[in-house]
Parts: structure tokens; C-alpha cells; sequence
């Protein structure tokens, strides 16, 4: 994980970040094969993601929200999550006053849309009640350099912009359940039993775990609900209080649904949490691959013998010719891509890859990783053409790292006479796995012998 923040000016302080200014063309819906059925909502639902905390409990200079994941700020991953959510109108991001210009950046630098910024306050509550206060403001109108977003929703989800790992199934339960019943929250099992202390720090008395639950995010609340619960509040909920559900319950009679959420419902907090959230990101971007065989022989039979190597690592591989008609959708989705190429060819059908991921604008939000695969199956190595490779490749991958993807080589010695792809299909495939899971900056542009 980059500890290093992305500065006001929206560039990242470590030499690694892509600086040349990006041209993208409107970038379009990103697809994804693991995207739950879509489903539809009859009623506006916008969500209020509070922001503007300091993160004191990292230990950390940089707020947490703002800590880099693979290039991206931990909230632009959270703004990913409820953006690609069609039922969802708009959403607002709360931070610290000195932090709007760096949130603006953020927004335009990874194209976020339905996003509004608002000034965070001095605590929790009061940073979410802007929020809430902001979903409100008429639609349409200009407000500084934002367009405010469509009108009052009837559902407002709130949401802790440092729990990043949200789903759109369980955020449809919420809004949902809180349309219905006025409120509605996530809770989870306690992992450890509460118990109350006496002023001098002795137990005073434990609490029956069973019959507790941990109160997590989102939650839900029709939007008249929780505006009334933060006009009838008072300081002293203000300052110390960090439970909306309780307020809605406590000024508007309302007692909100609890359902069950799953255990990615949960909040950074500490250091260690960046760290899990960061192996969790990388696990997430590391499930599935492609494999383009070019439509060679070779690399077909190579690609069938990888195919069952890489299935045995857990990993989605699909197998296609090229890119091109029904197969560009591949461009589309969060996938890894492994170019497998004959002896004839050299890098051209890397340099076509890269040419059409950057068309598309693959590599936004996410760094694109792409393993060419050479087949080298000359008996005699042309030293010539070997030599040539590592500095060939080396070039491209410096080029292609400004455009956010990662390019490696493997090269593989198969001796026209060995009929036994599986032994080196599964060297190509342990390597290949390793490489798209650890994404490693050091062996960019390296060409691996397999
Ligand atoms: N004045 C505040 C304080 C917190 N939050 C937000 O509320 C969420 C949950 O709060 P927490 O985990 O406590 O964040 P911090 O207050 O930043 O953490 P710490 O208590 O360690 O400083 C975070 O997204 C945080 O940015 C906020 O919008 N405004
Ligand atoms: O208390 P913190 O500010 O660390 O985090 C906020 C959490 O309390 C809150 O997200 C849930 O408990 C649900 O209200």
C-alpha cells in the first residue's frame, strides 16, 4: 500500500504515479461478469458518504480516506461502490473544509459521477448532518462549480466513506427495509463480549453477547426521518454521539430494521486495516484473466495446457483469438490479460493490446496487468532475437506504465520436439498467477524465463 497521499494539486508524491495528464475519451460503463443481476428501485435513493475525519487511529499524516490502494485513494474505491449502482441518484461526500480542492481532484482525476462535495464539520454526526442537509438543496441549480444533484431522495443511505468493500445486493436490503420501516441498519456478529467498567477501571458488569450485535454501515433512512432525527438533536448528540440509528429512534420514534450484513461491511480504522484492505483489493483485481492465443497453433496449445494449470490456482481464465467483436467486451471488464505469442512474432501483438486498453480507458481505476508470453521454439536460441526482447519489452512496459498498466514477460523454451505443454504450462502458470497477485513494480518490463 502507498502510504503516499495524492497532494492538493491531485498528484501522487511517489515517483511511481502516471503524471501526464489524461485524455479520455467518455469512458463507458464498465462491465463486470461477476455484476449482480440488475435490479431497480421505484423510489430515489441518494447516499451521503461522511469523509471528514482525520484518521487519528492509523497513526498516519494522511487521513485514511485518502490513503493510496494500488494508485487510488480509499474513498475513490467507496465512491465506486455506489456509483455503479444504477438506482442510486446522486451521492455526497463530506470532508474537511481543507480537503475539498484535494476531493474535487480525486473526483475528476478517476471521472466519478452522481459526486457532490460538501464541508465536513468537527465531529461525525456533524459532518453527516451537512451531508443530509446538502441531499436536500434544489435540483439543478449551480452551487460554486457543482451542479446540484437531482431533487430530494426519498431513502437516504449513509455510509462510512472508509468502508470501501460494499455490495450492491445489501445496499438494495437497506434502502428497501428503510423506506419501509422509516430505518434500517447493518449489524454483525460482536467478536468480543462488551462489558462496563466502574470509574476506576474495574468490571462493573458484562453483557449477554448473544443478545448484542455490533452496529456497522450502510444504513438507511427515509429522508424525512433522519432530517427531523438531526433538527431535534441536541449538542451533546452532536459531539459525543456516533449512532444515527439511535436518533431516529430517540427523535422520531422510529426503530430502524437491523439486518445482517456480511463480514466486508467493515470499517479502517487502525493501521493493520490498511494492510487487509489493500490484499483484499489486490485479491479482488487478481480472480480472472485472458488468455489471446492470435489465433496461433501454438499458442492455442500452449493456452489449453495454461487453461487447466491456471484453473488448479483458482483462477477465471478464458481463452479468446483476439479482441475484436464480441471479444472487445474483455476490454471492458476488471480482467488481467496474458498475450501469448508464437516464435515468429515479436511484440506487435503486445503494442496492439496496450493501444486498444488505452482506447478504451481500461486502465482508469484500476492498473491493467499484461503478460506477454513468448514461445520460443527454435532449438537453437537466436541470440539475436533474444537478445532484442528484454530491451524491447523494457521500452514498452516504461511506456505503458504511464498509461497505468503493468506489462511483463515470460519467455518459454519449447523444443519443437517435447510434446509436454503441461510441464511448462504450469512454470508459465505459477509465474503468470504470481505476477497478476502481486502486481510487483520491480519486474515491470522484465522478461521471465519459464
Ligand atoms: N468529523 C468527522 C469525523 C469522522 N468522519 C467520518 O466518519 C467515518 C467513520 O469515522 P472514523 O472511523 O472514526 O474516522 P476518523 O474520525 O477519521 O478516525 P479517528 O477516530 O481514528 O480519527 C469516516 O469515514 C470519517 O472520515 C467525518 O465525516 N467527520
Ligand atoms: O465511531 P467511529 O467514528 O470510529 O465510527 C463510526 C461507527 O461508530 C459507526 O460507523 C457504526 O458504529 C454505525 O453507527
Amino acid at each position: 500500500m502507498e502510504r503516499n497521499p495524492v497532494n492538493t494539486a491531485g498528484d501522487r508524491l511517489d515517483p511511481d504515479r502516471p503524471t501526464h495528464p489524461r485524455t479520455f475519451p467518455t469512458h463507458p460503463a464498465r462491465e463486470s461478469d461477476h455484476q449482480p443481476a440488475e435490479r431497480s428501485v421505484e423510489f430515489p435513493v441518494s447516499v451521503v458518504l461522511p469523509a471528514g475525519g482525520t484518521g487519528e487511529r492509523t497513526g498516519l499524516q494522511t487521513p485514511k480516506q485518502f490513503c493510496s490502494f494500488l494508485g487510488r485513494p480509499l474513498i475513490s474505491y467507496t465512491i465506486q461502490a455506489f456509483e455503479r449502482v444504477s438506482w442510486i441518484q446522486s451521492i455526497v461526500v463530506v470532508v474537511a473544509k481543507e480537503n475539498m480542492d484535494l476531493m474535487m481532484d480525486i473526483i475528476q482525476r478517476f471521472q466519478h459521477r452522481k459526486v457532490r462535495v460538501v464541508p465536513g464539520g468537527s465531529t461525525r454526526h456533524r459532518s453527516i448532518r451537512n451531508g443530509v442537509l446538502a441531499l436536500g438543496e434544489g435540483e439543478g441549480e449551480e452551487k460554486g462549480e457543482q451542479t446540484l444533484p437531482a431533487g430530494r431522495p426519498k431513502v437516504a443511505i449513509i455510509h462510512d466513506a472508509v468502508r470501501p468493500f460494499v455490495e450492491e445486493d445489501f445496499l438494495y436490503k437497506i434502502a428497501v427495509a428503510a423506506k419501509e420501516h422509516g430505518a434500517a441498519g447493518a449489524i454483525r456478529p460482536l467478536v468480543s463480549t462488551v462489558i462496563a467498567t466502574t470509574s476506576e477501571n474495574y468490571l462493573d458488569h458484562s453483557l449477554e453477547r448473544a443478545k448484542y450485535r455490533a452496529s456497522e454501515m450502510p444504513q438507511g433512512f427515509r429522508y424525512d426521518v433522519i432530517c427531523q432525527a438531526y433538527q431535534r438533536c441536541t449538542e451533546s448528540d452532536f459531539e459525543f454521539g456516533t449512532e444515527c440509528l439511535h436518533l431516529a429512534l430517540q427523535y422520531c420514534g422510529t426503530n430502524a430494521k437491523l439486518i445482517e450484513g456480511p463480514p466486508t461491511l467493515w470499517k479502517v480504522t487502525y493501521k493493520r486495516d490498511l494492510a487487509a484492505a489493500e490484499s483484499i483489493i489486490k485479491e479482488t483485481l487478481s480472480r480472472s484473466a485472458c488468455i489471446i492465443t492470435g489465433g496461433s497453433a501454438q499458442a492455442a496449445a500452449l493456452a489449453d495446457a495454461l487453461h487447466k494449470a491456471v484453473g488448479a490456482l483458482d483462477m477465471e481464465l478464458d481463452v479468446i483469438p483476439d479482441l475484436v467483436g464480441v471479444n472487445s467486451r474483455y476490454l471492458l471488464k476488471e480482467w488481467n490479460f496474458i498475450q501469448v505469442s508464437g516464435s515468429q512474432s515479436g511484440l506487435s501483438e503486445v503494442e496492439a493490446l496496450l493501444t486498444s486498453l488505452e482506447a478504451v480507458n481500461r486502465a482508469l481505476l484500476h492498473p491493467v496487468i499484461v503478460i506477454w508470453v513468448h514461445l520460443n521454439c527454435s532449438d537453437e536460441l537466436s541470440i539475436s532475437g533474444r537478445m532484442a526482447e528484454p530491451t524491447a519489452i523494457m521500452d514498452l512496459a516504461s511506456v505503458a506504465k504511464l498509461r497505468n498498466i503493468l506489462l511483463y514477460g515470460i519467455q518459454l523454451h519449447q523444443s519443437k520436439g517435447t510434446e509436454c505443454w503441461e510441464r511448462s504450462a504450469s512454470r508459465v502458470a505459477e509465474i503468470t498467477s504470481a505476477l497478476i497477485r502481486d502486481r510487483s513494480p520491480a519486474l515491470v518490463g522484465q522478461l521471465l524465463q519459464a
